[in-house]
């Protein structure tokens, strides 16, 4: 008899500019793997919109909420609810979030075997400034991102998630593309086998 599938949720992490929106737009728009929101303090960058790009917060309404994880991050806070997980598992049995490596690490130690990891990561990270910028980000918050020790610590995959993550390298969305659609392949053909 065939297994009954669990859900899963893809993470998708890596530093600031690395591509990791991108990635998860193109799950959604070339494999239907919706991204779960999350909430934030920061304020919105040009073009980003509540309830598109994040919730976001004031401290106050930030408090408010049943946060599974949240982590400061370039002074800001961030932070997934179990609400909008469990109401994105409820349409879609693969969604996915974008997360720094701290949030990563809590939900690997949440939610275990039902975790796809992707980090994102540049050969050239001198490229990412330049990203930034054109993305429409205000000069002075490139430079606070590119400063901020949550950054310089995201340009690396932790050591503890070296095991589990499977690495996407996007210096150019070629390649980028081509890693994602054999991980993406792959994936297919363990899941049928897993089925059998
Ligand atoms: N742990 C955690 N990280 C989050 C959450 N939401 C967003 N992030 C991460 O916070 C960092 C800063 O996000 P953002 O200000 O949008 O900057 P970006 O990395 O340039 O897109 C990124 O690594 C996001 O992936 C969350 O709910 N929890
Ligand atoms: N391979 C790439 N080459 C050049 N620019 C890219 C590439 N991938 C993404 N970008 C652009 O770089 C900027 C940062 O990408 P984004 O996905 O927002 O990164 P992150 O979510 O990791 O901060 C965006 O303007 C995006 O369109």
């Amino acid at each position: 008899m065939a297994k009954k599938k669990h859900n899963e949720l893809w993470i998708i992490t890596g530093a600031a500019g690395t591509g990791k929106n991108t990635v998860s737009e193109y799950l959604y728009s070339q494999y239907g793997i919706p991204r779960v929101l999350t909430h934030t303090t920061r304020a919105p960058r040009s073009g980003e919109q509540n309830g598109v790009s994040y919730y976001f917060e004031t401290p106050e309404t930030f408090a408010q909420k049943h946060l599974i994880e949240q982590v400061t991050y370039d002074g800001h806070q961030y932070g997934s609810s179990r609400e909008a997980l469990q109401k994105a598992w409820e349409k879609h049995r693969i969604v996915s979030l974008v997360l720094d490596t701290e949030g990563a690490k809590s939900y690997i130690e949440t939610f275990g075997n039902h975790i796809f990891l992707l980090f994102i990561t540049v050969r050239h990270p001198d490229s990412l400034r330049q990203r930034m910028i054109d993305r429409g980000d205000q000069p002075v918050a490139v430079e606070a991102r590119l400063h901020s020790p949550e950054y310089q610590r995201d340009l690396k995959l932790p050591e503890e998630l070296v095991p589990v993550a499977h690495l996407i390298h996007n210096d150019t969305w070629v390649e980028a593309k081509q890693e994602i659609d054999a991980l993406l392949k792959r994936e297919a053909v363990r899941m049928a086998s897993e089925e059998l």
